[in-house]
């Protein structure tokens, strides 16, 4: 158990920690994420005994860890840091070796009869053990990170402190050594680490700790603490929090900032992505969108979602109810200019055309001749006729200058 109390931390004469508390239990794996300069490495520093807090404890069971001696706290503690400048002098299997200065007696060179096997074990488990021989100078950045891993498992504590241990790994060696950090938590090690990927952070951490100006801002289970909220209050920036279609673990996506100084509001009605890149570009230029209603699993849902636009969904196939009726009517009668992307005038749309001939600004998209379009019958066939009558007719390409000019007219 790692219990941090009130920790205070002061450099250059400002705060960067700034009353810290958190407890971590046995075998968690915990990821410590927050924009740059928030104090991540600061906190593992003042954990792993670097650096001495200005106030407050880091108590590891009941014992202070900066009351140990060094030795002690470096049987209990290992760390990764970000920067890992070593000396060219040593080979890798050398560096490795170093971890096992706090078992070597210093008058017995042969103290330390498990050290060897244990050597090996670390290199083997990093996948350095190819490269043992090599000065520790002749390997790349990212390979000298996964070797001062390989140090850190040599040192056989139970509490591991990583600093972005993924920073210069490349695709495939992050995701083995986050597994391999997983699996030493599976094992029981404690875990700590900085990370910046919020996805891989969520995908493999126990709980994250959300760290903003020297601050806790939330910790908890990664759905607990990526919330949209908490990373706008954190990184001062728009995302979007959804689940991973493959692995189910949230997922973040952050937005571009609203670069446009365009004013207005838009209404899209589309479907089957035939207005996810309109939806994009209005977004981006800075408009008011808002977008339905759109089945769940459409990928032009997807995007809205993505973009974080106030959408209206109705279940696939589902007719449009009345609530739903409303609040499209509603949207439409908000916005200053409503699209109809160029989509199939099927059953489940016609509620949105209905809706749609409501509008005093309406805009159609028509890539394709109004002969070539699939309608639900007659009455579909007429309700579209309508609708291209009352509005103007543009063709996909076209579609966001007439946006602009619909928007002029209505202001
Ligand atoms: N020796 C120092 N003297 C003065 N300020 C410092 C010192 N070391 C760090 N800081 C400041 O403390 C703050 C926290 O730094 P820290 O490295 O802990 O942040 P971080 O969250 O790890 O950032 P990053 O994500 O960029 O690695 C920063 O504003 C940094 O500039």
């Amino acid at each position: 158990m790692i219990d941090v109390r009130d920790l205070d931390v002061r450099l250059g004469g400002m705060a960067v920690l700034d009353s810290v508390s958190t407890s971590i239990g046995e075998g968690r794996f915990v990821g410590l994420v927050g924009p740059n300069g928030a104090g991540k490495s600061t906190l593992l520093r003042a954990i792993g005994a670097v650096l001495k807090p200005d106030a407050g404890t880091v108590l590891l069971g009941d014992e202070d860890v900066h009351d140990l001696p060094s030795r002690a706290a470096s049987r209990r503690v290992a760390t990764v840091p970000q920067d890992t400048s070593l000396s060219f002098d040593f080979d890798v299997r050398e560096v490795v070796a170093m971890g096992r200065t706090p078992y070597r007696s210093r008058f017995r060179s042969s103290a330390d009869p498990a050290g060897e096997e244990t050597v090996e074990r670390a290199l083997s488990r990093t996948e350095t053990e190819a490269f043992a021989e090599r000065s520790i100078g002749a390997v790349s950045g990212g390979e000298r990170q996964r070797v001062v891993l390989a140090r850190a498992l040599a040192q056989e504590t139970p509490i591991l402190l990583l600093d972005e241990p993924t920073a210069s790994l490349d695709i495939n060696h992050q995701i083995r050594t986050l597994e391999l950090v997983r699996d030493l938590a599976d094992d029981g090690k404690t875990v700590i680490a900085a990370i910046h990927d919020l996805n891989l952070a969520a995908h493999y951490c126990d709980e994250l700790l959300l760290l903003s100006k020297g601050a806790i801002v939330d910790s908890g289970s990664p759905e607990d603490v990526l919330t949209e909220s908490n990373l706008t209050r954190a990184f001062d920036a728009r995302a979007v929090v959804s689940r991973h279609p493959v692995t189910g673990a949230v997922y973040v996506t952050a937005l571009p900032e609203r670069t446009g100084d365009r004013e207005g509001r838009v209404h899209v009605i589309g479907g089957g992505g035939t207005v996810s890149r309109l939806l994009y570009v209005l977004s981006a230029a800075g408009y008011e969108v808002s977008v339905g209603a759109l089945g769940t699993g459409d990928s032009d849902l997807e995007t809205a979602r993505l973009l974080g636009l106030d959408t209206v969904i109705v279940e696939p196939f589902a007719p449009i109810d009345a609530e739903t009726r409303t609040r499209v009517s509603e949207r439409i009668a908000r916005a200053d200019v409503t699209v109809l992307g160029d989509i199939e005038v099927g059953s489940g749309n016609l509620a949105n055309l209905e809706c749609a001939l409501a509008s005093d600004a309406l805009v159609v998209v028509e890539d394709r001749p109004f002969e070539e379009r699939n309608y639900a019958g007659a009455d579909a066939r007429a309700l579209y006729e309508a609708v291209i009558g009352r509005g103007t007719v543009v063709e996909g390409s076209e579609v966001f200058g007439a946006v602009e000019e619909a928007m002029d007219r209505s202001s």
